[in-house]
Order: C-alpha cells, then structure tokens, then sequence
C-alpha cells in the first residue's frame, strides 16, 4: 500500500503554491508534498532542466526518501502508484523517462543533484553513501585475514562453545575469528547475544597469547535502551560456565554506548562524527548490536571509522523494521553477500528459548504463514493470545492499568527501583502516533484513568508515577532517544530518574523532547525489550500495517504478547511487507565481483 496524502482543501499548506504543471497535479492528488516539489523545481530551475517528466522523477525520488528508501525504480513507482492514481499524468513509457532522467543536466552535470544506475535513480547523497559503503566493506574483505593461534583457537571454541547444542554458535564464532568483519543474524532467542559474548573471549584469549595488549572492545548500539541492554546481556552471559574468573571480570567490565556517542558528536555537523576515516576508532573489536536499525547514513560513518585491522561485529535481525531514516542495511548486506563464497554473514537458526510460543508465532509471521499465526494464537497458551471485539477501551485499561497503578503507587512512596522494574514489565505498543490506535491518544487515556483513581486531576504534564521516554538526543545532558525514567516526588517538586547505563536525577522543567510512556510506537520500541507487551493493531487498511511492524512488536516480549485486534487485521498485517528501494545488494554484489582477488576466509 502506498502512502497518499489526502488534500481537499485549495488552501491546504501541503500544497505548494506557485508550482504549475505535473508537479502540481501530483501535488494535488497527495503523491508529492510540498517540500518533495519545491525541492525539485528549485534545484531543476537552477540546472535550466525544464522537462516536466525529468522534474517529476526528481520529486519522487525526494519523496522516496522521506519514505525510507535510498532510491526511485521509476518504472516500478510507475506501475504500482500509477495504478492507484490512473487520473494522473505519469509518464507514457517508463523506460523512456529513465532514459531521459539519465541525460538530464541534473545528472550529468559536474556536481550532480541525481544519479542513475540501470534500474534506479538517486539524490546524489544517498548514491554516494552506498557506493561508499559497499567498497569499505569490500575493502575489508581483500584485506589479508586474521591469522588466530589454531590450537588455542580449537580449545577456547571446545570450552566456551561446547557440545553439539553449540554448534552452529561454534560454527559462527569460529568464523567471526578468522575474518575482519562478521554479520551475525538470527531471530529472538537464537543466541545472538550469547555466541557474541563467548567470541569476545575467544579473541581477547587470542590477544592475551600474543602478548597483545589487553582487548579494546567498542560495544555499541544505536540507541541507549539497546546499548545498555547489550551491557546487561554481555554481563548475564559471562556468568555460565566455561568462562574463567578473569573472562568474567572482563565482560562485566565492557562499557556500552550508543553509536553517536561512540563515533563522536561534532558540533558543526550532525551527519558526520569526530571518528571517520581520518581519526579512526580506537577498538580492536567494534561490535553493533541490532543492525536493522541502524540507517545507511550511521553504517557507512560507522564502517568508514573502523580500522582496517579492527574486527567488526554486526548483530542484529534483518525480518525486524528497518530504520526510521532512510535505508534497510542489514538486509541489503544479507542480500548482496548472498551466494558469495567468502560470505561474512553467520546467520543462526536454532531457537534456544525451548517451549517458546512467542517464537512460534514471530517464525510464523515472519515466514508469511498466517493461518499457522492464527493457529498458535487461537491455541489457548497464556503467553500468546489475541483478544478481538469492540470493548478496546476495557482491554486496555485491563492491560495497562495495574502496571500504571503500580508505577504511581511505587513512586508515591519514592521506592524507584520498583517503580522503575514495573516500567519494564508491561508496554502498550501502537503502530500509530496518533488517533484512535495511537499511542499518544493511550498514554493521555491512561493519564484519565489514574485521575478517576485519584478522585482530581493531576498534574499535566508532570505527575508522581509519570513513566517518561526521551525522544530525542540530547548530548549536554547525555541522554538518548529511547531512554526511559520514572517521576517522583522530591522535595516540594518532582524529579524524573532516568534509568540507562546508570541511575540519573533531572528537574522535570530539564527535560525537553519526552513523552508518556505507558504506551509507545512500535519503531520506537526497537532495540528494547518488556516482559508482557500488548500490541494494538490498527485497521486492516491501515499503511503501517506490515509483517514487518507485527515481528518487530511481537519480539519486544519475553514472557507474554497479547494481540488486540481482529483476526483480519493480523492476516493484513502479514500479507503486506514493507517495500523500500535500495541498491546497496547490488551495488555490493557487483563491487564483490569486480573482486577477484579477494583473499576473505571461505565458510
Ligand atoms: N547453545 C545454547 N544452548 C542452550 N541455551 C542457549 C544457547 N544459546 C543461547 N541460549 C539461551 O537462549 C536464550 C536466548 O539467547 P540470547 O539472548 O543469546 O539470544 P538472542 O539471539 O541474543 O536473543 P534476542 O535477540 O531475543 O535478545 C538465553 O536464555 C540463552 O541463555
């Protein structure tokens, strides 16, 4: 499903005024916005390119953009919008338009707003970053390999990856050590976390018997939430057995940060980093935990930042949404490694959470399977349900409401450690912001519910017990878009602690971009995980209705999932995949080929 603006109003401010033609009309009928058009007749006028169709490609390739993707395939927009919009004046033979595109001043010029390749066209900036990044990528896999101390490598594998219910983690890690860059996929509970704490042993037991100085490890996430969770899982893994004492000390001891944080804020430029290719990272190992996230802009200033002689470890689930910015990386990495004979992608499959039924149906959405998703949720297990009906008011408030209470109640009494641990036990996730299924309509309706508690209102936006989510970086107080924290009573006022990496204290009037957080978005829980989450699906005709969205909302849980919705809206759901046009497997593959003397270690 595409996304169409509807606009009925002459004066409405998404109509861009004084624009005529065919970016008008499609202006009008809610295709382009009136950013996606001022853009394109700016820059066009500039250049002197005056053909309708060239102007009209360049404002779809904008609006592509906004949408996520890094790049416009014409003839496929052509053919997919074009059936939902017959009316407007596409262009008679998409071939033919790409052609023209391809000639256009705009393109051809000495500093071009637009590239083309074969099949797409691009703002110059996004071509840029894919070509970029694929070459880094494939520089790295010229480059000779690490050479590990064999006998010591076969003995640490044997301790710390032991038996056959290791094997495939075996398999990868043993990989991992013999290349420079390592793609570690898999699904919830496949042990990502696990394989990814036992290899750090392995290389720092590798470094130690070199006489190398101790191990520098970069772990790092693209958000705080994720971060700190990565810390907390490196840490819980180290306390199984098979480590030594000091391996433990060590993995305890690793930091985590955001990738912001870790590249380097620059004042001056907020898409370029302190670290780049000129002052690389310090790290011999530079981990990333949940890739899917991470946009093409961050992965290619992470990459260009990593040492050539640094391992990079990227982790993550490429079935979950992709970033909010533009791009699908991981997947894209995935695909163009595909088929290649030195591939660095160890993807594992074993689901290691046993007796898991929130697997079952996240495997079962993943894989297209809706009547196995409806089969496992009709079931009758207590931690997968999917409660229908029209009383969604009452199956919210029956949610969400003890946990509110909880949190108001905890904080009251200033205990925020227990107001904080209820945060985390319960999350209602929206697909949308706002509206009926939104999660800011929720979070003020739960807001309600605990003033009906009280007997009077309290306080807005500030009250005892209002569990917060920062929605934006801020680096001077140091916190990060997805950081959570309770507000408690203090003094004559309220203070909010914010819970990541360690406990903080702000004056509420501190804090800018935060919103309530009984309820929140599905993109924004990436990267974050709550024992019990009840999951609001919209309409069936609703846009962000995706397979990709319902994965992604199902594996924040890790005890229960309830489904709110109809049965038709699950089946909607897994039938529509989030469609974003890239050209970063093929650039990749084809920067692979034109590689032949690529000395990457064969799997
Ligand atoms: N080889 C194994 N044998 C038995 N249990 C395992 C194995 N590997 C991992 N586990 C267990 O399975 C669970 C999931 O592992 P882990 O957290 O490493 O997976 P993950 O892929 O990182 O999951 P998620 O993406 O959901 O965070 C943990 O309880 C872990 O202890």
């Amino acid at each position: 499903m595409t996304e169409l603006l509807v606009i009925d109003d002459p004066f409405d401010r998404r109509l861009a005024l004084g624009v005529t033609g065919v970016l008008a009309d499609f202006n009008r009928a809610g295709v382009l916005t009136s950013a996606d058009v001022r853009i394109a007749a700016r820059v066009s006028d500039v250049v002197g390119e005056t053909s309708e169709a060239v102007r009209l490609a360049f404002a779809l390739t904008v609006r592509a953009v906004r949408n996520g993707s890094t790049a416009v395939e014409l003839a496929e927009l052509a053919d997919e919008l074009g059936a939902e919009t017959p009316d407007l004046p596409w262009p008679a033979d998409p071939v033919a338009w790409h052609a023209e595109v391809s000639r256009s001043e705009l393109v051809v010029a000495d500093v071009p707003a637009l590239r083309v390749d074969d099949r797409l066209v691009y703002l110059d900036r996004y071509f840029e970053l894919e070509t970029e990044l694929a070459r880094d990528l494939v520089d790295r896999s010229r480059l000779a390999p690490p050479a590990p101390d064999d006998a010591l490598l076969a003995a640490d594998l044997t301790r710390l990856f032991p038996g056959e219910g290791y094997a495939e983690q075996r398999s990868a890690a043993e990989g991992a050590a013999r290349r420079w860059t390592t793609i570690l996929t898999g699904g919830p509970g496949t042990g990502k976390t696990t394989a990814l704490a036992r290899l750090l042993a392995v290389l720092a037991s590798q470094a130690t018997a070199a006489g190398a100085p101790p191990l520098r490890v970069a772990l790092a996430a693209p958000t705080g939430k994720a971060a700190a969770r990565m810390k907390e899982a490196v840490a819980a893994v180290s306390e199984a057995e098979g480590f030594t004492a000091e391996e433990r000390a060590w993995l305890r001891s690793l930091e985590a940060s955001t990738m912001h944080r870790l590249l380097g804020f620059r004042p001056d430029n907020s898409t370029r980093f302190r670290h780049d290719r000129r002052h690389r990272l310090p790290h011999d190992v530079v981990v990333v935990d949940e890739s899917s996230m991470v946009s093409l802009t961050l992965m290619t200033r992470l990459v260009e930042a990593v040492r050539p002689d640094s391992r990079l470890l990227l982790v993550g689930d490429p079935d979950q949404l992709a970033s909010i910015e533009a791009g699908t990386v991981l997947r894209d990495l995935v695909g163009g490694w595909t088929g290649q004979a030195a591939s660095p992608v160890a993807h594992l499959v074993s689901e290691h959470r046993f007796g898991d039924e929130i697997g079952t149906l996240a495997a079962a959405v993943r894989d297209g399977d809706a009547d196995r998703a409806i089969e496992v949720l009709r079931a009758g297990h207590p931690s997968v349900r999917l409660v229908e009906g029209d009383h969604l008011a009452d199956t919210v408030q029956q949610l969400v409401l003890p946990g509110a209470r909880a949190m108001r109640a905890a904080a009251e009494r200033g205990d925020v450690e227990d107001a904080l641990a209820e945060l985390n036990r319960h999350r209602l996730l929206c697909a949308h912001r706002e509206g009926p299924f939104g999660a800011e309509t929720w979070n003020v309706q739960v807001e309600r519910w605990l003033d009906e508690d009280a007997g009077h209102t309290l306080g807005r936006p500030w009250f005892a017990g209002r569990p917060v989510l920062v929605t934006e970086n801020d680096r001077g107080l140091r916190l990060y878009n997805g950081d959570t924290g309770i507000t408690v009573p203090s003094g004559d006022g309220l203070a909010v602690f914010v819970a990541e990496e360690e406990r903080r204290r702000f004056a509420p009037s501190r804090l800018g971009a935060v919103q309530t957080a009984y309820a929140m978005t599905v993109h924004r829980s990436q990267g974050s995980q709550f024992d019990r989450v009840s999951v609001l699906l919209p309409d069936d005709d609703s846009r962000l209705l995706t397979r990709e969205l319902l994965y992604t909302a199902l594996t924040r849980a890790q005890s229960s999932v309830t489904l709110i919705g109809s049965e038709q809206a699950v089946r909607a759901a897994i039938g529509t995949r989030v469609l974003r046009a890239s050209g970063l497997a093929e650039r990749l593959a084809a920067a692979l080929d034109s590689a032949p003397g690529a000395v990457g270690t064969a799997d």
